[in-house]
């Protein structure tokens, strides 16, 4: 049996957060050395096969500096003002960065709304996808120029969840100015000792976590937070010390670095209550005998082709059931089209859904992916 720190080690996709404390070495502006540091890791840990994400705070801690503001500032246009000038500078350094080593990246700003919405869920997911099995590196922030609740609490570690929850990521690494999460603020208690292992819905972990410093931020609380968001679909987390030296490529060669957060389940259960917990069944899909035996048995992707018959009325990205031709509740999934349009697609085969639709969004009606199986 592997210990969690190996099996830590064994990751194939990862999201690495890191927070503005640490881009901007406390609001100095960027600490463009530090940014190709971690680069350089990345660039390990993709070589070694692994796919990476990586989401980016520090666009207003960076516009600050470009603006000449020395306090963060209070108002949320103003904010958004700092987001947007500080954001060109971030993304360039991490586009340059990656460039040496030969790695593609690219922007992506995201609302919290935008993975909450189930349409808008799906085409992030989609996109992200497309980029991550392109091989490219998609920097992630929020989108300051539309949020307001986010920009206001300064909380990308709740955005770094959402994004493991959308893609399956098996590990999130919150890269942080401190070692991982101590016993009690180190910054006020200097004999606050370190968290090696834990639960992530251990209440203890929430009561030790603190806040953050000047630049406005959620601190330890948001990442013990983020931790719990990421377990629900099986993901482990780790809270991670950005200045130790080659802390990220360490941590997957299986060093007991940072504070490792662990999910209770495994992460196809989580990932089944996740879908059952939170969202309503909106539709039904009548499958023939061939497609109930692709998705109840070999675990395949729903093809339109199989579909006898769609009940109930729904948008892409709902929640729908599928059945079998004597009504037995085989599985359920986001579907990735609304019911006029799957009621047009059914019994075809995917090659004449462009042609039906005059475009395609998928080939298949259901990814294996978004789709769990009633036993
Ligand atoms: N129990 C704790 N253990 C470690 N750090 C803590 C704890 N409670 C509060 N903190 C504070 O959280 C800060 C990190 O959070 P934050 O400033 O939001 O960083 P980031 O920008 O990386 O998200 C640390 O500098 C530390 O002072
Ligand atoms: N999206 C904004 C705020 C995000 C933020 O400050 O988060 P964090 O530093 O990770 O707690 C930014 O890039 O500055």
């Amino acid at each position: 049996m592997l210990n969690e720190r190996q099996t830590l080690t064994q990751s194939s996709r990862v999201v690495v957060k890191i927070g503005s404390a640490l881009l901007t070495n406390d609001g100095q502006g960027l600490d463009v050395a530090a940014i190709e540091g971690w680069v350089a890791q990345m660039a390990k840990l993709k070589e070694q096969g692994r796919e990476l994400l990586l989401v980016t705070s520090g666009s207003v801690a960076e516009g600050m500096v470009r603006l000449g503001w020395k306090q963060r500032p209070k108002s949320v246009h103003e904010l958004q003002a700092a987001a947007a000038v500080g954001q060109m500078g971030l993304i360039q350094t991490w586009e340059t960065a990656f460039k040496k080593y030969g790695i593609k990246s690219a922007q992506i700003l995201l609302t919290h709304d935008d993975l909450s919405n189930r349409k808008r869920y799906l085409n992030a997911r989609s996109a992200l996808r497309t980029l991550v099995d392109l091989g490219v590196v998609p920097i992630i922030n929020e989108n300051d120029t539309v949020a307001t609740d986010e920009i206001r609490f300064g909380d990308n570690d709740t955005l770094g969840a959402l994004v493991t929850n959308l893609l399956e990521v098996e590990t999130l690494v919150l890269l942080t100015d401190q070692d991982g999460l101590f016993d009690a603020d180190p910054r006020e208690n200097p004999k606050a000792n370190l968290i090696s292992e834990g639960r992530a819905q251990d209440p203890a972990l929430l009561a030790v976590a603190g806040d953050g410093g000047a630049l406005g931020r959620g601190g330890m609380f948001t990442k013990v937070r983020a931790a719990r968001l990421a377990a629900r679909s099986g993901a482990r987390t780790v809270i991670l010390g950005g200045r130790t030296e080659q802390a990220l490529t360490r941590l997957f060669e299986g060093e007991k670095l940072g504070t490792l957060l662990l999910p209770d389940d495994e992460p196809i259960t989580a990932r089944k209550r996740w879908l059952a917990g939170h969202l309503q069944e909106k539709g039904v899909l009548v499958l023939d005998k061939g497609a109930s035996q692709a998705v109840q048995q070999q675990g395949k992707s729903l093809l339109p082709v199989g579909v006898k018959e769609v009940r109930g009325r729904f948008a892409r990205g709902e929640l729908v059931v599928c059945i079998d031709d004597s009504e037995q509740r085989l599985a359920k999934g986001l579907i990735n089209y609304s019911s006029n349009e799957a009621s047009l697609l059914a019994g075809q085969p995917s090659h004449q859904i462009e042609r039906i639709l005059g475009y395609v969004e998928a080939t298949e009606l259901i990814h294996r992916d978004n789709l769990v199986v009633i036993k």
